[in-house]
Parts: structure tokens; sequence; C-alpha cells
């Protein structure tokens, strides 16, 4: 098969879809791989890397989409993007489809056979492909809501650390998933009071073990989280119901109840965001203040440290992209019902239910697709 990697156009988005290290994978399985010229700069792989493992580099993005019979790549993809892909082509990514109806018609309207990263699961029910980069964005998020909070960003001054006879910030991450989990290990590592918020009470057992009274666990009632509101210094958004629209957490009312120049991360903003006053930013202009609050909203953080992140996806995604390239997407998927998960769109049909639900748009389980191939 025919592999293809553009270069990422998302802005500030500095990661690549493939590795030289996964080009040679491809190639020792006996596939061809085109890479846009400069794909990997952002990531520290010169084009040079490629060419040895076997790439061969094409001048721009439509040469890429031309020629390639799968796409793999990292963010959803733009506008210009969405007007190169075919119904011939299977496209491997993060695609985020229950808060994007625009995206959601165009790759419904080209055809393409889509696959979200998001979704692929694992024997375990977990999200191989998200967890990565939520690993990385949890880490991150204590880092960015630390620089949010500083005077000079319009922050209230709070050092989350606190200092020799100045109290700890108080940090609440609402769901201990992979993100919660990481984050809260950074912002435990930073000094700060750490609470975390979820609904599942296998999860903050977990945490709970995990971190040996290092940090406070609570279920997430509404008045569970109303209360620790008015005492937060920096609250992380972490929840996720896969596949679907982030649920809304906190509303407008209640950033009122907050202290002033406190700040949201809201890292589930790729799913929608989970604070009603959320909308996406970008690395470049990352904050924005409502009511006092500050918000950071960026839906693609791990691209601000690409090289980590690049290897870091890219280690998840080999297994998945060799076995569409060897066996194409059908059997593949056919094959592995957690691949299986991933499947969001094929040939103007929609296969997410979860997203279906959210855009009030018709869809079709992975299952039921296939049955009708048959
Ligand atoms: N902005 C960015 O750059 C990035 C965003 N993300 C996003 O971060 C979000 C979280 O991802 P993960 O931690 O991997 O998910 P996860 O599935 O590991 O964890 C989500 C947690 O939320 C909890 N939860 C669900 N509904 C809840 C509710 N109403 N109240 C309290 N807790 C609730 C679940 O029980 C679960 O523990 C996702 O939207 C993901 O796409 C991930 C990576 C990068
Ligand atoms: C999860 C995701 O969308 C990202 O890492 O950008």
């Amino acid at each position: 098969m025919k592999v293809g990697c553009p270069k990422e156009i998302k802005p500030q988005e500095f990661r690549v879809g493939l590795t030289p290290d996964a080009v040679l994978e491809l190639v020792l399985h006996g596939h061809q791989v085109v890479i846009q010229t400069g794909a990997g700069d952002g990531s520290g792989f010169p084009d040079a890397d490629y060419v040895a493992a076997g790439a061969q580099i094409l001048p721009d993005a439509a040469a890429v989409y031309g020629e390639a019979e799968l796409i793999v790549k990292v963010k959803e993809p733009q506008p210009d993007e969405l007007a190169l892909l075919r119904q011939d082509q299977i496209l491997f990514a993060y695609l985020h489809l229950a808060p994007a109806p625009e995206l959601t018609q165009g790759l419904l309207k080209a055809g393409t056979t889509s696959i979200a990263y998001e979704t692929v699961t694992d024997s375990r029910g977990a999200l191989p492909l998200l967890a990565p980069m939520s690993e990385v964005a949890g880490r991150l998020a204590p880092q960015v809501g630390s620089w949010t909070l500083q005077k000079a960003n319009g922050g209230a001054g709070v050092l989350l650390g606190g200092v020799p006879g100045v109290s700890p910030g108080e940090v609440l991450i609402i769901g201990g998933g992979v993100v919660g989990a990481a984050a809260a290990r950074v912002a435990v590592g930073m000094g700060a009071t750490v609470t975390v918020l979820d609904r599942s009470l296998t999860r903050l057992s977990y945490l709970d073990d995990l971190f040996m009274g290092r940090l406070t666990t609570q279920f997430a009632t509404k008045a569970a989280l109303a209360q620790r509101l008015t005492q937060a210094d920096l609250v992380i958004g972490a929840v996720l119901v896969p596949g679907a629209a982030a649920p809304k957490l906190v509303s407008r009312a209640q950033l009122s109840t907050m202290k002033p120049g406190s700040a949201l991360v809201d890292v589930a903003i790729d799913q929608g965001g989970c604070f009603e006053t959320s909308r996406p930013t970008t690395h470049h202009d990352p904050i924005y203040e409502v009511d006092g609050i500050l918000h950071y909203c960026v839906g693609n953080m791990p691209g601000a440290v690409a090289r980590t992140s690049t290897r870091a996806l890219g280690n998840a995604t080999l297994p998945f992209v060799l076995a569409l390239a060897d066996k194409g997407w059908r059997q593949a998927v056919t094959d592995d019902p957690n691949l299986r998960a991933g499947l969001a769109t094929h040939g103007g049909t929609l296969t997410s239910p979860p997203v279906g639900e959210a855009l009030g748009l018709a869809s079709v389980t992975p299952d039921a697709l296939l049955a009708g191939l048959r």
C-alpha cells in the first residue's frame, strides 16, 4: 500500500504522523511511503532521516494526498485538507467529531474511510491512542496553569507551590483519568494542594492508593464541585465520555463564585470543553478572560512539545498503521474490534453513534456497516 504523511497545518502544530522509525517498519512490510517535505522538521526529523528510512519526499500536501491510499497524520483535517481527501482513501488521525459539525459533514461528503485515534480501544476498554497525548497534556496542564496565574498574564499572582510561611495554591482537577492523573502528579510535585473529582469510585480508589495521601479525592457531585470551585486557584478540566461531546460541568454563573484571577485549563476542549465559557484557543494566543477568570483552552497542547509527543504517539499508532497498510481497512477492522471502535466515517456514512447523537445526524455502528458490506 502507498502510505502518505502530510505536514500538519493546524496553527502551532509541530507533531508529525509518522516517525522515520515507523517509515522503516512500513518499508520492511513491503509498503511505499511518501512524506511531505518538512513534515518532520518540528519534531526534529529532517527529510534526510525519512529518505534514509526508505521514504520518498514530495513537495506539497496535494502531491501526498494525490498519491497515498492511507493518510496518517496527527490532527483533524483542516478545510484545505478536507478538499484533498478522496472516497478511496483511509484517514487515520485524531478527529474529535462530536463538537465539529462542519468537519463531520466534510468527511461524509468526501466519502473517506476515517478512523479516529481517540476512540480506538484496547482489551481493557481503555483508549491507547489517546493515552500518550493525555499523559503529555496532563503533565502540561499545571505548567500552563501556573503560567496563567502569573500577574503579568492577568492571573491572581498565586505561586502554586507556595513558600515557607505562605500556603500553596489549590488545584482542582475534574476527571481523574489519564489527563487527571498526569496533572495531579505534576501539581503535587509543584507542592500545590490538589483535589481530584471523578464519578468513578474505582478510579478515585486507584488515585488514592497511588498518591498515598498526597492529594484529596472526592466523588464528583454537583454540590462537591460547587464547593471546591470557591476554593480553587487553578481548575483543570479533564473529563471524557468517549466519542461524545464533553459535559458542561461549570456554568458561567459559577465563575462569580470563584476567586478573581483564578485559572481554568480546559484540556477537554478538543471534545467541546467542560466549562460553559470555554472556546478553543491556540498556542499563539492561549488565554482569555471571562468575568475575571482566566481560561486556557488549547486543543492541541501536546503540539507544544512535539519532540516528546511525536515519539509517544508514534509508538502507540504503529501497530495499527501496519495493520491498516498490511490488510486494508476492511480486513483490519474486521479482525480487530479495538481498531473497529475507531471507525468514524465510510463512504458517506457516519459510523459513530456518540457523534451522531451529539450532532443530530443519522449513524450506524461499525458492526452494522460491516454487516451491510458483506
Ligand atoms: N487539549 C489537548 O491538547 C488534549 C486533550 N485531551 C482530552 O482530555 C480529555 C480527558 O482525556 P483522558 O484523561 O485521556 O480521558 P480518560 O477517559 O482517561 O479520563 C476521563 C475521566 O473523566 C471522568 N468523568 C467522566 N464524566 C465525568 C463527570 N461528569 N464528572 C467527573 N468525572 C467525569 C471519567 O470517569 C474518567 O476517569 C479528553 O477530552 C481528551 O480528548 C487529551 C489530550 C490532549
Ligand atoms: C488528543 C489530541 O487531539 C491531541 O493530542 O492533539
